[in-house]
């Protein structure tokens, strides 16, 4: 079978050595076929495959006449992502090596490819490819994106409500503003805070408290729209910000979820507990400095429902 290899001239062995009678190419071809990486050689124009050596040809099979995209991903027609072009310069000579990463569609393995435009020998140009193996780093990269992205969405998740957290409120909160300030649309927030939670606690155990605080959650996540950020900021104190909306909005949606948490009593063991919550709405001023001076607007506003009495809703636009 013809290898593809060229005569090349390379120096015979030293005499003596005992491998004078191993012809250059062969030592060559013995060198290329007993590398752990795919070595391939195709004509630059007619993708036509003139060299695969042993590791190729174990995987891919035979290349007789046939073309690199025919063998390697078994195409109809050359590649869509084929580096040829990067291969040379603007006037057709040879660039340095391109080194990319791919996945083969044959056997669904990741590569390192290192692709060189070199002459052949008889002076064309040709594509060599070197392409080492590299599935299991790869595996492992993603194994450990996986895990960093867990990683974050737990710490920015509040545990017992499964709402986000503080960090998490003022991180989202923080871009929508930008955002926000971008589109000149308005903005609005709700903050509130269960009303005597500590009583809770103490008639019907801690225990108690965290199913009303779940329960609270669950009632957020059931009436918020996707794109509203919903937090736990603290023990018994929530905030929402509602992207795209006005202070009359957030006050329709605060008084629905005081009308839910009255309608939906929490169930622990034999007793139901009605939770009520304190609610302060405010909305984004044009020349409000920051987040944190929005929100103090509605702390405010919360203050004041806890004062009037607890359980409504009160907004300092
Ligand atoms: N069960 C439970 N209780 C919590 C949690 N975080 C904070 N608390 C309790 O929430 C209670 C809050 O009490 P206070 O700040 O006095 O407020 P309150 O009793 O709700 O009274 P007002 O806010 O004035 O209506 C405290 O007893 C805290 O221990 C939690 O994660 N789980």
């Amino acid at each position: 079978m013809n290898s593809g290899i060229p005569s090349l001239n390379i120096p015979a062995a030293p005499e003596g050595s005992g491998i004078s009678e191993i012809t250059p190419a062969e030592g060559l071809r013995a060198v290329l076929d007993n590398l752990d990486a795919l070595v391939y050689v195709s004509d630059f124009e007619t993708h036509e495959l003139l060299y695969m050596n042993a590791y190729g040809r174990r995987i891919w099979g035979s290349i007789d006449g046939k073309k690199c995209w025919e063998v390697l991903q078994n195409n109809a027609s050359p590649c869509d992502f084929c580096t040829n072009h990067l291969l040379i310069d603007s006037e057709g000579n040879p660039s340095p090596p391109h080194i990319w990463e791919f996945q083969n569609r044959l056997d669904n393995r990741w590569y390192q490819c290192r692709d060189q435009a070199i002459p052949w020998i008889d002076g064309r140009l040709v594509r060599l490819e070197i392409a080492t193996d590299i599935t299991d780093r790869k595996e492992m990269e993603l194994a450990l994106k996986e895990a960093h992205a867990k990683a974050r969405a737990a710490a920015l998740e509040d545990d017992l409500t499964g709402l986000h957290n503080r960090r998490a409120f003022f991180e989202l909160g923080n871009q929508l503003l930008k955002q926000t300030r971008r589109n000149g649309s308005p903005l609005a927030i709700i903050m509130f805070d269960l009303d005597h939670f500590k009583k809770i606690n103490d008639n019907h155990g801690h225990d108690a408290g965290d199913e009303v605080l779940r329960h609270v959650g669950r009632v957020l996540m059931s009436n918020v729209r996707e794109a509203d950020i919903a937090a736990r900021i603290g023990g018994e104190e929530f905030a929402i910000l509602l992207g795209d909306a006005h202070a009359a909005q957030a006050s329709e949606l605060a008084e629905r979820l005081l009308g839910v948490m009255h309608e939906t009593p929490v169930r622990y063991h034999d007793v139901r507990i009605r939770p009520t919550a304190s609610f302060g709405i405010s909305s984004l001023h044009p020349d409000e400095p920051n987040l944190e001076n929005l929100m103090a607007r509605a702390d405010s506003a919360m203050y004041e429902s806890k004062a009037l009495g607890r359980g409504r809703v009160r907004v300092k636009p």
